[in-house]
């Protein structure tokens, strides 16, 4: 069953600080990019779609059902989440990094079996990061950190993965890489990818588009809905423009001339 989050008028403070206003969304198959300014809400609503933040008023449902009455071991097998700044799990290995992505189906202190070892080999060949198995997480580029914890993400075999900046630090043929597989991913039955995103090319690549601005959802739909693109054009100012694109999909232009409102 493809998993479906619905978020009803959620409000959430932190430190004090309204930081969502009234979010209500509703995600289920294919490949969803949040998008958005900074400052403007994408982080906390990817951390309460994972359950990780209480709302003040409103609720985030996972399958019709409140996250809030679900237990964490029945959220870590259903959901799987990737920080935006990526933990670094100490002195860890590569592998021993991408294997604690099996925690939610062996339980703390479980004996992996065959059917772990394949989801952790799956998980690092779609990565690209089998041949750094050996290496420790400190030791790595940014970029390789990055393609490391997204193979944990991916080694839970959740059928919905969230996931805060899945590209940031990498180069350009790995975003585009990652843009293709989270297509892929998002295309399996049962399953959907969640991803903020700030580079608006890659983000582009996506099924639907949620556009935030000031802790508010201000449009969401396809990429190629009219409506989303004057709202992504309205909070990002003169600095882009979209544009039709081959297949189909729109491409982001950066208009370098006109002052932005960051001017
Ligand atoms: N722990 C906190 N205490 C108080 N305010 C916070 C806290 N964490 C985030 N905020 C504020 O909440 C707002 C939204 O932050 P959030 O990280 O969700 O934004 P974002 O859209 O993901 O931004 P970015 O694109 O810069 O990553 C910001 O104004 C931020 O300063």
């Amino acid at each position: 069953m493809t998993p479906r989050l619905q978020v009803q008028d959620l409000q959430l403070a932190l430190g004090g600080r309204p930081v969502l206003r009234g979010v209500d969304l509703q995600l289920d198959s294919g490949w969803t990019a949040i998008v958005g300014p900074n400052g403007a809400g994408k982080s906390t609503l990817l951390r309460a779609l994972a359950g990780l933040l209480p709302a003040q008023s409103g609720q985030v449902l996972l399958d019709g059902r409140p996250l809030a009455r679900w237990t964490a071991g029945e959220r870590a097998r259903r959901l799987a989440w990737l920080a935006q700044l990526g933990d670094t799990t100490g002195e860890l290995s590569v592998r021993e990094t991408v294997e604690l992505g099996r925690i939610a189906h062996l339980g703390l202190g479980g004996t992996p079996g065959p059917r772990d070892a394949q989801a952790v080999a799956q998980a690092m060949a779609l990565t690209e990061c089998q041949d750094w198995a050996l290496r420790r997480l400190q030791e790595l580029s940014g970029g390789e950190r990055q393609r490391v914890l997204l193979a944990r993400a991916l080694a839970t075999e959740a059928p919905l993965l969230l996931l805060d900046e899945p590209t940031t630090h990498l180069d350009a043929p790995h975003q585009v890489a990652l843009a293709r597989l989270f297509r892929q991913l998002a295309a399996r039955p049962g399953h959907a990818v969640v991803t903020v995103l700030h580079e608006l090319s890659i983000a582009l690549q996506a099924d639907h588009l949620v556009v935030m601005a000031q802790g508010q959802v201000v449009a969401q739909g396809p990429c190629a809905d009219a409506g989303v693109q004057r709202a992504l054009e309205a909070v990002f100012g003169q600095a882009i423009r979209i544009r039709p694109g081959p297949c189909g999909r729109p491409q982001v232009a950066l208009n370098l001339d006109e002052p932005s409102h960051a001017d």
